[in-house]
């Protein structure tokens, strides 16, 4: 594993007791990248990244987060790592502002001027006086990812981040990630079932499909490879793995 490689998972596998969740799924995440995880809805991508966050156990396989296993010593490989998975939960009651500063509770060495910082990152700080309980839902994701932002992580986690926003939002959800990736040296690792939303700001990308990884390699490569759209090339692995012309065998194929 190269000094780079920020999350490192291998051969993975969970079942859950009706017999769904992932095989062997390997995957590599290397700082800078900002790495598009797609797949149809109940592939098993949030089932991979709970795992990755430590929030779920695997069967088999190993994460590693910054070279440190989560199953071995889950608060040091967690200490740079930002999640939000589903929905971003806050306390609706209370002020943006009051929410952060509950968040960093978990890091007193962090100095107080950090929440405003981070309001000022997710583009909050007008409203951060605001009850959460007024604020709509792309205002709600933002203040999830300000809360993830808080302990100055290196990686963030977002699972299906845009789910239920709309295009506006969704747009500056989107430039909120690139702006982090840039100006935070912030890596990514993100998921959605609506590979058009999120294929634009991916260096890499990975497809999952009935929990397995089917294709995986860099934005442009997958791209160059197609001749396509990114959402026409996923629409033609996603049906022709469904058709069993691949036999529906795990073909990770990197085409770096
Ligand atoms: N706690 C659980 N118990 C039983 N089955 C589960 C559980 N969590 C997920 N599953 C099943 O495992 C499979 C993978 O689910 P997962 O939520 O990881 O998929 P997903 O790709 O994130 O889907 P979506 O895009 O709909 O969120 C699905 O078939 C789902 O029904």
């Amino acid at each position: 594993m190269s000094e780079e490689t920020v999350l490192d998972i291998e051969g993975l596998t969970k079942r859950y007791r009706n017999g769904r969740g992932v095989s062997d799924v390997s995957l590599q995440i290397t700082r800078g990248d900002v790495y598009g995880f797609f797949g149809p809805n109940g592939a098993g991508k949030s089932t991979v990244m709970k795992i990755a966050a430590g929030l779920v156990r695997a069967d088999r396989g190993r994460v590693r987060l910054f070279g440190t296993d989560v199953a071995e010593d889950y608060e040091r490989a967690m200490a740079r790592v930002g999640v939000l998975i589903e929905k971003a939960e806050a306390f609706e009651y209370m002020s943006a502002y009051k929410n952060l500063e509950l968040a960093a509770r978990l890091y007193p060495e962090l100095p107080r001027t950090r929440i405003d910082e981070v309001l000022e990152l997710t583009g909050l700080s007008a409203s951060k006086r605001e009850k959460v309980g007024h604020f709509s839902l792309g205002m709600k994701q933002r203040l999830g990812i300000a809360s993830a932002l808080v302990g100055r992580p290196g990686l963030l986690i977002l699972d299906e981040p845009t789910n239920g926003l709309d295009i506006e939002a969704t747009v500056d959800l989107r430039t909120l990630i690139v702006r982090l990736a840039r100006e935070e040296r912030i890596t990514f690792f993100l998921s959605s079932h609506l590979i058009s939303e999120m294929e634009s700001i991916c260096s890499r990308i990975g497809i999952i499909q009935d929990g397995r990884i089917i294709r995986e390699g860099s934005w442009q490569s997958l791209k160059q490879a197609s001749g396509q759209t990114l959402e026409s090339y996923y629409m033609s692995q996603i049906r022709s793995e469904k058709g069993g012309e691949t036999n529906g065998a795990a073909q990770a194929i990197d085409l770096q």
